[in-house]
């Protein structure tokens, strides 16, 4: 940290805001031509940025978490939010123009992104009509900008680390610059972890050993909020997933987390996920758990297919209530239906409504997994969904995989309802 706090004293970083200096007028720097984007109507230009049209749903998503954390805050405390790696800037854009910001610290390390961002930023008055800065850009590594403003106490209620790769090395100092109960918005491309076929990279990023399992795409979500969960108790926080978003593109893993002080309340949320390739089944373990089965697979009472991975984040990937919360103000805001390119986002929030539900065991089961099990062809969808409800099972829809179910029933039996589900309907042809 000292070698941090040297190099914040001669950083040529803005500080806050000066009281009573008069507003500049925003000075329009030239951008790129023909990049002209939009996106739920904000338009920007991408130039030359790292952009990607297919992340527009996590923006949404990242959009609609903010205005909402903006309305939980007390009176006179205005958002602010700091995207430690901005691109062309288009997320500080939409924070401030849609979720209503009222300062937003836009970083990205590349230099040659700068009249981009300026100029994508330029159409918001760069100072409130108090005087206060609305927004800053610079261009630092992140975590020298997290570092710099955790020293100043300068803490934001949104962070977005939107990183390449694992996003495991801004963690820390990324959990360190949010404000009490704030919001922690990450990112990770690193698929080769989650799939289980890195499980020493993923050890060393997330402290989880991921082995080869068929839902490994919510498995790197889990391993993701886990991570993130170790780093958070070592700093003396807790974390809270509010919703978690895989995308193929990519492919992308992101979630949203809530940062509080203190230890985590329900510590069995963090364990270890079995899976057996012979039977399909999963289970979760916890710490003490996972000791009888290194015992009972010693003694040969576990079969050899049985892989497992952790610790991860063992608990539902989305708060409930919380995206209720998101999908009513999508709908109140228009953007609940689909629009051209733009993602259902009510078919999404929905779906994460669904599988959000505590009772679920973390993975999913593909129809093609039971059909191939059962030897027989896949039944539909919803249908095998309806049967296992009325059969007193929770079910639901995955937002990972679209031929996917979430159930908290054995998957010998979902074959047996699948069979029957077949039958009644030749029978019926
Ligand atoms: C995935 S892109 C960001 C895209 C942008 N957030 C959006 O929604 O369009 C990642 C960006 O991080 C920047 N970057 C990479 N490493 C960085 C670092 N260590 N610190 C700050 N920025 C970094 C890159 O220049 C790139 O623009």
């Amino acid at each position: 940290m000292a070698a941090i706090a040297a190099f914040s004293v001669c950083s040529p970083l803005p500080l806050s805001p000066r009281p009573g200096r008069p507003p500049i007028p925003p000075r329009r720097p030239t951008a790129p031509a023909n990049t002209l984007e939009a996106e739920r109507g904000v338009e920007f230009e991408t130039g030359d940025s790292f952009f990607r049209r297919e992340s527009a749903v996590g923006r949404d998503l990242g959009v609609l978490s903010a205005a909402l954390h903006r309305r939980s805050l007390p009176p006179g405390g205005g958002l602010r939010v700091l995207d430690a790696m901005c691109g062309c800037g288009v997320r500080s854009l939409r924070y401030l123009a849609q979720a209503g910001a009222a300062f937003v610290w836009a970083n990205d390390a590349s230099e040659g992104c700068r009249p981009l961002i300026l100029s994508n930023l330029s159409g918001h008055p760069r100072f409130s009509p108090q005087g206060d800065r609305s927004w800053v850009v610079t261009h630092l590594d992140a975590n020298r900008v997290l570092a710099e403003n955790y020293l100043r106490k300068e803490f934001f209620d949104l962070v977005d680390v939107d990183s390449f790769g694992s996003d495991s090395s801004f963690m820390r100092l990324a959990i360190s610059t949010i404000r009490k109960g704030g919001l922690l918005y990450v990112t990770s491309t690193d698929g080769y972890s989650s799939g289980g076929h890195r499980p020493h990279c993923s050890l060393a990023s997330y402290g989880a050993y991921v082995r080869p399992m068929p839902f490994s795409n919510e498995v790197g979500l889990r391993m993701l909020i886990g991570g993130a969960l170790r780093e958070a108790a070592a700093l003396g926080y807790r974390i809270s997933p509010l919703f978690s978003f895989y995308s193929y593109h990519g492919p992308v893993f992101r979630v949203m987390l809530q940062v509080d002080r203190g230890q985590l309340h329900e510590k069995s949320r963090y364990g270890f996920i079995s899976y057996c390739h012979g039977c399909g089944n999963s289970q979760t373990f916890s710490w003490e758990e996972l000791g009888q089965i290194s015992c009972a697979c010693r003694k040969g009472e576990i079969s050899k297919s049985v892989v497992v991975s952790g610790p991860l984040w063992t608990g539902p990937l989305h708060d409930v209530t919380y995206v209720t919360d998101m999908l009513q103000l999508a709908t109140e805001w228009g953007w609940a239906c689909t629009n051209g390119n733009e993602v259902d986002l009510e078919k999404l929030l929905n779906q994460m409504i669904g599988e959000g539900d505590p009772r679920l065991p973390p993975g999913y089961i593909k129809l093609d997994e039971i059909a191939s099990r059962g030897k027989m062809n896949s039944p539909p969808l919803s249908t095998l969904i309806n049967t296992l409800q009325k059969e007193g099972y929770v079910a639901s829809r995955s937002h990972i995989a679209p031929n996917a179910i979430k159930t908290n029933c054995p998957i010998a039996e979902c074959i047996q309802f699948a069979r029957r589900i077949r039958c009644s309907t030749s029978n019926r042809r």
